[in-house]
């Protein structure tokens, strides 16, 4: 549709039906709302900053180093966003009180969290992972998802609800080889994201949760970069190529918007067709 023929059908349904069509245009808007995106600096982080930035959201970014909060802020500036950024490593109680703090002083409250964070230091046999590998994977992939979501939910219940996006796994689904406990921390996100929804819909909060195929980040760095591994992969992909970050930001922002008023609960899987059963 050209811009002149689109512009009188827009004309045409606000004389005709101003509430409904007012609605419909600003139901994928997020203007007005504040979004935390943890470990958003770069990879699919980012590209959900993005996302919720160019729908309207004030969003606020963060990663470990300053120097790449420094970058990201500057990027997302660049590109008429409205962000704040802070340093913060989810593990720490102290850095995810601090950015929580931060947010509600910079932009007065909390609608969104993107929990985005993961690590995964152990690549082997399961049976060669040790409990310090399990601890650090459990706690930063899984236990600071929760705990951040504990601190946000009553500064969302103040503003009358709000959103919580897990970012799980296609390797939630079917344990990767070599990845055993990084998919079992992404699994029990699944878990997580069914636990919670029930619980704060009451205050109006919807969880939900993407699982991601093989997309193009330096996480994935190993799998993207080999071509026998993704010929491998190829195989079991309709679309058969590594997804891009902005290609989980957008399902992000949909599920944070009014778009997805009546989901909750659910995982949307995003892998160009790898199926995906529990
Ligand atoms: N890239 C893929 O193929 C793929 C597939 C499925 C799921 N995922 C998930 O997507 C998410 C983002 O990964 P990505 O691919 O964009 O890679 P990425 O490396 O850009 O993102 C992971 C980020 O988490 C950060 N991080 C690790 N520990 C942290 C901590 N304690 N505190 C704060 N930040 C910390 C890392 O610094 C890194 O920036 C992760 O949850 C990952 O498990 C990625």
């Amino acid at each position: 549709m050209n811009r002149r023929v689109m512009l009188r059908s827009v004309f045409r349904c606000l004389r005709t039906n101003p509430v409904s069509c007012q609605r419909n245009m600003s139901q994928s808007s997020l203007t007005g709302k504040v979004a935390i995106v943890t470990a958003s600096t770069d990879g699919i982080g980012l590209a959900a900053a993005q996302a919720l930035g160019k729908r309207g959201a004030h969003v606020v970014v963060s990663s470990r180093r300053q120097a790449n909060v420094d970058k990201a802020v500057a990027l997302l500036q660049s590109q008429s966003i409205t962000v704040t950024g802070t340093t913060c490593n989810v593990g720490k109680e102290e850095d995810r009180e601090k950015l929580v703090q931060l947010t509600l002083d910079q932009c007065g409250g909390i609608d969104i969290l993107v929990s985005n964070a993961a690590v995964n230091p152990f690549f082997g046999n399961i049976m060669d992972s040790t409990e310090g590998v399990w601890d650090k994977i459990l706690s930063v992939n899984v236990t600071s998802a929760f705990l951040m979501t504990k601190l946000v939910v009553p500064h969302m219940t103040k503003r009358g609800g709000g959103n919580v996006v897990f970012v799980s796994s296609v390797a939630g689904y079917q344990p990767m080889q070599a990845l055993g406990p990084y998919s079992v921390s992404k699994t029990a996100l699944l878990g997580l994201t069914r636990a919670l929804a029930p619980e704060l819909a009451q205050s109006n909060i919807r969880v939900n949760c993407v699982a991601p195929g093989i997309i193009r980040t330096k996480f994935s760095s190993a799998l993207t970069g080999n071509e026998d591994i993704m010929d491998e992969f190829k195989k079991q992909m309709s679309i058969k190529r590594a997804g891009e970050p902005e290609e989980i930001g957008g399902v992000i922002a949909f599920l944070c918007s009014e778009d997805a008023s009546y989901i909750t609960g659910e995982t949307i899987t995003v892998t160009g067709g790898i199926g995906c059963r529990l």
